[in-house]
C-alpha cells in the first residue's frame, strides 16, 4: 500500500503527545506528517469515548498488556497497560489532569525549567475541568468532609489553580459533562478537528518494527506494511515502555547487551531503557452498608494529598478514592470480594525505587522485560509511604460521615496493624497507576531538544524523556512535552 511512501515527518505512534506533534506540526500546510500508529481509530468507537467504560478496556484488545519481571519485594502479577488505539493512553485512561509542580524539573536541566515549559500548559487543547456538580457522588462528597475534618487539610476547589502543599476535593479531569461525559483525549483534541488536512496522514493499524538509519541519520521507519521515508525527521512517540523496545530492535542501545542478543549495534547508547519509573500504590478496601449512588465521572473521581516532608513545598502522599471495591490483587491474595465497597489507594508520588527494561531476543514480536525494582529502595521510603498512607487512610475512614457508609475494613482488615504487617500487605497487593516513563531520559538518551544523542534525524517526544517522575498524574506533562517538542521541532524556541 505504501512502498515509496516519503512524508517530511513521520510520527511513530498517535498517542498522547504523538497526537499533539501531529496536530502542530501539520499546522503549516507546506508540510507534510504522517502518524503511524499500532491500534485502530477512537472515532466512534463507544468502548473508549465513554470515559466511565476506562476500566473495561484494561486487557482488552486494545489493550498491549504487559507483564514485569518477578518483582520480589512487590507484586509479580502487576500487568501494565498500555493502549492501543489512536490517543493512546489518553484514549484509555482515567484523564485526572494536573499541572505538574514547578519543582517537578528541578532535575530536567537547561530549557525544561519551569519558567520554559510551564506556559505550555496553557496551550493544552484538552477540556480540563474539575468534576461537575451532578457527577459529585455522595459518598465521594462524604470522603472530601471526612478527609478534610480528620487530617485538617484544606478543601482544594481546583487542582489546577495553584501549586497546593496538601489538601483533599474533586479532581479535574479531562471530558465533556455536557456531552454524555464523553473523554476529551489528545485524539478527540488533537486529531479529529484536523482529519481533513490534507497534509495530515494515518496510518492505522500499522506496527513499526525498526527504525531506518543510514550514514547516522534516521531516513525512515520499517512496518508491517512497507517502509515510510522521512525527508525531515523521524519522531519516536511510542510511549516509555514501546520507543526504547523500537530503539533497541533498531540498534540503538547499550552494544554490548544488543550484541549478545543477535541484533546490530548501530549507536552505542547504554541508557536507553534504563530509569524506568512508575507511581506504586497499595489499597485498602471498606465493604458498604449497601449499594452506592450511581453518579461518578470514572468511579474515581476525588482524591487527597498529604505532605509529611516539610522542607519541601510539594506533597508527598497521595490517595484516589475509589467508590467501586477495587480487588484485583487484594482476591489473589485470598481476601474476600465484596459487591458494594470502596477503597483509597495510597500512592507514592516521588518514589524512590526504579527500574530498567531490555529486550529479551530480538524477535520485534516478543514483550520486552519490565523490572521496575518496586520496593527495592534500601532506605525504606518507598513502603514506609504506604504504611503511613494506610494509617491515614484509616483516621479517614473513621471520621464522620464517611464513617456511616462503611460496613468493615476488609483488606487488609482491622488486625493487620504493625509496621511490618502493614508494609508486607501493601507490598504483595501494590499495583501501578499506570505511569510507566523515564526510559529514554532526558540528559542521557536525548538532548535539551529531545535529539537522540549521536543519531541524526530522530528525536524523541512522550513520557520516556522523564528525567525524574513529577510528583502528580503524567499525562499533563506529557501533553506539555508535545508542546513543547513541536515548537522545538519548527525551530520557533
Ligand atoms: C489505565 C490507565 C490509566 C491512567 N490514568 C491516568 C490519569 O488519570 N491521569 C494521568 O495523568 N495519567 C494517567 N495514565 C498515564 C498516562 O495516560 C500516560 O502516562 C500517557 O498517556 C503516556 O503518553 P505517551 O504519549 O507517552 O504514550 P501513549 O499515549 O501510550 O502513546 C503511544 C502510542 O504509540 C503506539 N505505538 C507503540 N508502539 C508502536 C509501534 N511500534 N508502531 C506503531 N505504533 C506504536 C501505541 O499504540 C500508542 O497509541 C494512565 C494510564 C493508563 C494505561
Amino acid at each position: 500500500m505504501m512502498s515509496e511512501a516519503v512524508y517530511d515527518y513521520v510520527i511513530v505512534g498517535g498517542g498522547t503527545a504523538g497526537s499533539v506533534l501531529a496536530a502542530r506540526l501539520s499546522e503549516d500546510p507546506d508540510v507534510s506528517v504522517a502518524v503511524i500508529e499500532g491500534g485502530p481509530s477512537d472515532l466512534g468507537d463507544e468502548r473508549v469515548l465513554d470515559l466511565r467504560n476506562w476500566i473495561n478496556l484494561l486487557g482488552s484488545e486494545l489493550d498491549y498488556d504487559y507483564p514485569t519481571v518477578e518483582q520480589p519485594r512487590g507484586n509479580s502479577h502487576i500487568r501494565h497497560s498500555r493502549a492501543r488505539v489512536l490517543g493512546g493512553c489518553s484514549s484509555h485512561n482515567t484523564l485526572i489532569s494536573f499541572v505538574p509542580f514547578p519543582q517537578d524539573f528541578d532535575e530536567w536541566g537547561a530549557g525544561w525549567d519551569w519558567d520554559t515549559i510551564g506556559p505550555y500548559y496553557d496551550r493544552v487543547q484538552l477540556n480540563i475541568i474539575p468534576v461537575a456538580e451532578k457527577d459529585r457522588n455522595p459518598i465521594a462528597l462524604d470522603f472530601v468532609t471526612s478527609a478534610k475534618q480528620a487530617l485538617d487539610v484544606s478543601e482544594v476547589d481546583d487542582f489546577n489553580a495553584k501549586p497546593f502543599e496538601d489538601g483533599v476535593g474533586f479532581f479535574s479531569i479531562a471530558y465533556h459533562p455536557e456531552n454524555d461525559n464523553r473523554r476529551s483525549s489528545a485524539s478527540t483534541a488533537y486529531i479529529h478537528p484536523n482529519l481533513d488536512r490534507p497534509n495530515l496522514t494515518l496510518l492505522l493499524e500499522t506496527w513499526v518494527s525498526r527504525i531506518v538509519v543510514s550514514n547516522g541519520r534516521a531516513t525512515g521507519v520499517v512496518t508491517d506494511k512497507g517502509v515510510v521515508s522521512a525527508r525531515k525527521e523521524v519522531l519516536l512517540c511510542a510511549g516509555a515502555i514501546d520507543t526504547p523496545r523500537l530503539m533497541m530492535l533498531s540498534g540503538i542501545g547499550n552494544a554490548s547487551e544488543l550484541s549478545a542478543l543477535g541484533i546490530a549495534p548501530v549507536h552505542d547508547l547504554p541508557g536507553v531503557g534504563e530509569n524506568l519509573l512508575d507511581h506504586p500504590e497499595s489499597v485498602i478496601v471498606w465493604e458498604t452498608n449497601g449499594p452506592l449512588p450511581p453518579n461518578s465521572v470514572m468511579d474515581s473521581d476525588a482524591g487527597l494529598f498529604i505532605r509529611r516532608d516539610e522542607s519541601d513545598p510539594r506533597p508527598d502522599l497521595m490517595f484516589h478514592f475509589y467508590q467501586i471495591p477495587f480487588t484485583t490483587n487484594t482476591e489473589r491474595l485470598g481476601y474476600p470480594t465484596v459487591e458494594h465497597g470502596v477503597c483509597m489507594t495510597p500512592n507514592i508520588p516521588r518514589p524512590h525505587s526504579k527500574g530498567r527494561m531490555w529486550l529479551r531476543s530480538s524477535d520485534p514480536a516478543e514483550k520486552p522485560a519490565l523490572d521496575f525494582g518496586y520496593f527495592t529502595n534500601p532506605d525504606g521510603y518507598d513502603e514506609q509511604t504506604l504504611v503511613d498512607g494506610f494509617r491515614i487512610a484509616r483516621q479517614v475512614a473513621e471520621q464522620e460521615p464517611l464513617r456511616s457508609w462503611l460496613k468493615r475494613e476488609i483488606a487488609p482488615g482491622p488486625a493487620v496493624t504493625t509496621d511490618e504487617d502493614l508494609s508486607e500487605y501493601g507490598r504483595r497487593a501494590a499495583h501501578t497507576v499506570y505511569h510507566p516513563a523515564g526510559t529514554c531520559a532526558i540528559g542521557s538518551v536525548v538532548d535539551s531538544d529531545l535529539k537522540v544523542i549521536g543519531v541524526e534525524g530522530l528525536r524523541v517526544a512522550d513520557a520516556s524523556v522523564f528525567p525524574t517522575m513529577p510528583t502528580v498524574n503524567p499525562m499533563v506533562t506529557v501533553l506539555m512535552i508535545g508542546e513543547r517538542a513541536a515548537d522545538l521541532i519548527k525551530g520557533v524556541v
